[in-house]
């Protein structure tokens, strides 16, 4: 059930994957929302041309599906470079980190995603790489083993990571250009809506598209995905025009619920009300109540939460909102217990 939500998007099927590819934006015009993070960043894009240098190192953080692998390919076709993509856990030794770093063209940009999951080992390599365009190499081994400093071509460091907080103060402090990717509002994820149906060739009402774009979850992978299972109702249930009424038909089928939380949403404030009396709850209480890992309802979960004004962080733990309490149809016992 709702595997469309997941948000690391794995259990995609191959043409969902295609799709995925077509709707993702190509250039900085095509890219909608995070109007700060754009502003600032088209600036120093056009700085860095100007200047014919490579862009500073960036590093993209916030929440799975916002955008942050979409904006490392922007950049990459903005400065008119080459990208080289890998991640965290897919560097396992400096020698393969050595061989992408070695590969790289003058201005090109190496995007390493997942970037908290670098080994520590790896990561160190990375530091004189990114600050000197160096490394070291060994040649040889066994008696004979020596390193030799070799120069890399200026290259740009491209990080991402859903878990900001995992990464190193020393790896943090040598990116220049740091941004955080915020959840998208009904608003912009209605224009992404209409752009992809558009893309996709599907009439969308803009009320079903907005119908869609609020129940989204504040995610532009998620609004999507949605998008594509509404048409599939639209074209089998309906005439094939995604209006209001076939998009909330499509979305109840598909279990989303009203306000676009998904299970994990729902599972987290229901054990927090029925477990924990509504909180305060620390986080780790919550994380083996619910089966899922401490750092992900952290910095996946919650974020979305608190925004909307389900739950709230105190200094003893976190409690959810009376909105929660209305949200599951639970009564709130801020009422009733003043009434017995
Ligand atoms: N600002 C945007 N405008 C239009 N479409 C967007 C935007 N941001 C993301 N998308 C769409 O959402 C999809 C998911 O974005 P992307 O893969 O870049 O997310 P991500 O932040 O890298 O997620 P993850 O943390 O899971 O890797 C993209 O395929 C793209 O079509
Ligand atoms: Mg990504």
């Amino acid at each position: 059930m709702n595997e469309h939500l997941d948000p690391e998007a794995n259990n995609l099927t191959p043409t969902d994957r295609d799709i995925e590819r077509v709707l993702r934006p190509q250039a900085f015009e095509d890219f909608t929302g995070q109007e700060k993070v754009m502003e600032n960043l088209k600036i120093f894009v056009q700085a860095a041309k100007l200047r014919g240098e490579a862009l500073d190192h960036v590093l993209l953080h916030g929440p799975p599906g916002l955008g942050k692998t979409t904006l490392s390919h922007i950049i990459a076709n903005e400065m008119a470079t080459g990208i080289k993509v890998t991640s965290g856990p897919v560097l396992d030794k400096p020698g393969d980190l050595a061989g992408l770093l070695t590969g790289l063209d003058e201005g090109d940009i190496l995007f390493i995603d997942e970037i908290h999951r670098l080994s520590p080992l790896v990561e160190e390599y990375l530091y004189s790489a990114m600050e000197d365009f160096k490394i070291d190499i060994m040649l040889e081994t066994g008696p004979n083993a020596r390193s030799v400093q070799i120069s890399l071509n200026p290259f740009t460091l491209v990080g991402a990571t859903t878990r900001s907080g995992l990464l190193t103060a020393p790896l943090r402090a040598r990116f220049g250009i740091n941004a955080r990717l915020a959840y998208y509002d009904a608003k912009l994820l209605t224009t992404i809506v209409l752009r992809s149906s558009e893309i996709l060739r599907t009439p969308i009402s803009d009320e079903g598209a907005y119908e869609i774009a609020r129940r989204s979850r504040g995610t532009p992978r998620i609004a999507n995905a949605l998008l594509r299972r509404t048409r599939d109702f639209a074209q089998i249930k309906g005439n094939g025009n995604i209006d209001t009424e076939i998009a909330r038909y499509a979305l109840d089928a598909l279990n989303v619920d009203e306000h676009g939380l998904d299970e994990m949403d729902n599972r987290i404030l229901v054990t927090i009300i029925d477990k924990f009396k509504g909180g305060p709850v620390g986080l780790k209480t919550i994380a083996t109540a619910v089966g899922e890992d401490e750092g992900t309802i952290e910095e996946v979960y919650e974020p979305f939460l608190i925004q909307e004004g389900y739950i709230m962080r105190t200094s003893r733990g976190r409690e959810v909102t009376e909105a929660a309490y209305k949200h599951l149809k639970k009564n709130y016992p801020g009422q009733t217990g003043k009434l017995f």
